[in-house]
């Protein structure tokens, strides 16, 4: 039984591993829609069995695809598109924003609803462009519901993605089924999280849909098939973040195996993030191997692009010999909570000196101290508690069971470094 506060393991010694990571939860959720909207079955290897995933193959069952989960290798098998039901969206951003561009394309009603929190996360733009172009939807954040009609129109729709990035990805990836396609433009402040519609592009295009994204701020979509293929899933590199950190903070060498040399994941970052904490990052083709420095030096970071690496970059931060400053990440408040009020918050209840500015931290060194670490359900935010506690003797980090969103056993695979 996982202890609640759990004692975060310390390390005593510099950390010396090599680790494996399950695969990404972006390219998992991405890979099990564009199967389930393909004109043939495929395979999904390496997919990330952890809540996020598991919540989207449900749904997609529930749209009428049968996806076998049992084996490594998951299998998906579009079938007619149907619905009549509930799907369950958890706390997945990507299955709420993702699901219901398809859903409306499915003959008959599908109610969403999810874990308390999530009614509190965006996803009017999506269901407002939805209507724009054609389909039936009722409310504007959860519960809503997507009364499919067995096609959507398509066209022209004008969003405001500057809250996240999943509402273009979420848009763009049904959108070949749509009669006319679509031609979305952004209008509004700028979008976070690009490299995220860098991989929904990527992937679509590798499932032979024609996409146009060479006018900045606008993506068109032909109508056509999405084909099926095959796909193997790279290990999920925004959660190698604490592995890393953990080289960073010990001034250990670990190498999280695997690491593509190439890839549209945000966590790819982390190669300069780290550098910049004054780590020696190598790559090759045993994977990516991050030597931690005698004291890590604080950091000036425009993180709008890889916001979903910021409590990890926060905790490290917490730790260095100097100041750091982390911008460009008020959509972060929006994310499975409010990070920069719960960074700011738990790093301070230890002893921290960290400011919330509007779109970010300003954390200054400080000398922490054992306590507990609360995680707002928020995996992310357990991901810095370890990091922290890693470093500090006394930590507790409680709920450590909110990692399961995208790591299942996670205090398993930690506890094993140390
Ligand atoms: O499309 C995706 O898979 C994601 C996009 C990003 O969302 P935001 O644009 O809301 O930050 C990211 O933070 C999230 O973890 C996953
Ligand atoms: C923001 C995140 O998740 P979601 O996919 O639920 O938006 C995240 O994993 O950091």
């Amino acid at each position: 039984m996982t202890l609640d506060p759990w004692p975060a393991p310390f390390a005593s010694a510099p950390v010396q591993a090599k680790v494996s990571l399950p695969g990404s939860k972006s390219l998992t959720n991405r890979a099990l829609i564009l199967a389930a909207l393909a004109d043939g079955p495929s395979l999904v290897s390496g997919a990330l069995r952890s809540r996020d995933t598991l919540l989207m193959a449900a749904a997609l069952r529930s749209l009428g695809a049968d996806i076998d989960t049992t084996r490594a290798d998951w299998t998906v098998t579009p079938g007619p598109l149907t619905a009549d039901g509930s799907i369950d969206v958890g706390l997945a951003g990507t299955v709420m924003r993702f699901v219901p561009p398809m859903a409306a394309l499915a003959s008959g009603t599908v109610a969403f609803d999810g874990d308390e929190h999530m009614r509190q996360r965006p996803v009017g733009e999506i269901l407002a462009a939805l209507r724009a172009i054609g389909a039936d939807v009722e409310g504007d954040r959860l519960p809503f519901a997507v009364h499919g009609t067995g096609s959507v129109r398509g066209g022209e729709v004008t969003i405001d993605a500057s809250q996240s990035s999943q509402f273009v990805s979420a848009l763009l990836l049904a959108a070949a089924r749509y009669d006319t396609g679509l031609d979305v433009r952004h209008v509004g402040a700028p979008v976070p999280s690009l490299p995220h519609i860098e991989m929904t592009i990527e992937m679509l295009r590798d499932h032979g849909v024609v996409v146009d994204d060479s006018v900045a701020d606008r993506w068109t979509v032909a109508p056509g098939p999405i084909k099926a293929v095959d796909r193997r899933i790279e290990p999920d590199l925004s959660n190698a973040a604490p592995f890393l950190a953990l080289a960073a903070i010990s001034g250990g060498t670990v190498t999280v195996r695997d690491w593509p040399e190439r890839t549209t994941q945000a966590g790819d970052a982390l190669r300069d993030i780290l550098t910049a904490f004054g780590c020696e990052v190598t790559w090759s083709n045993d994977g990516l191997t991050v030597v931690g420095p005698d004291a890590l030096r604080g950091v000036d970071l425009d993180l709008h692009d890889v916001g979903e690496l910021a409590p990890a970059v926060a905790a490290l931060a917490a730790l260095a010999s100097s100041p750091s400053r982390l911008t460009g990440i008020e959509h972060i408040r929006k994310h499975e909570t409010d990070r920069l009020s719960a960074l700011a918050n738990e790093l301070n209840s230890v002893g921290g000196k960290v400011t919330e500015l509007a779109d970010g931290l300003v954390i200054e060194p400080a000398p922490l101290h054992g306590g507990v670490w609360r995680t707002y359900a928020d995996h992310r935010m357990a991901h810095a508690g370890v990091i922290i506690g890693a470093a500090v003797e006394g930590i507790e980090v409680e709920n450590i069971a909110t990692t399961s969103k995208t790591f299942t056993d996670f205090d398993q695979a930690w506890s094993a470094l140390f």
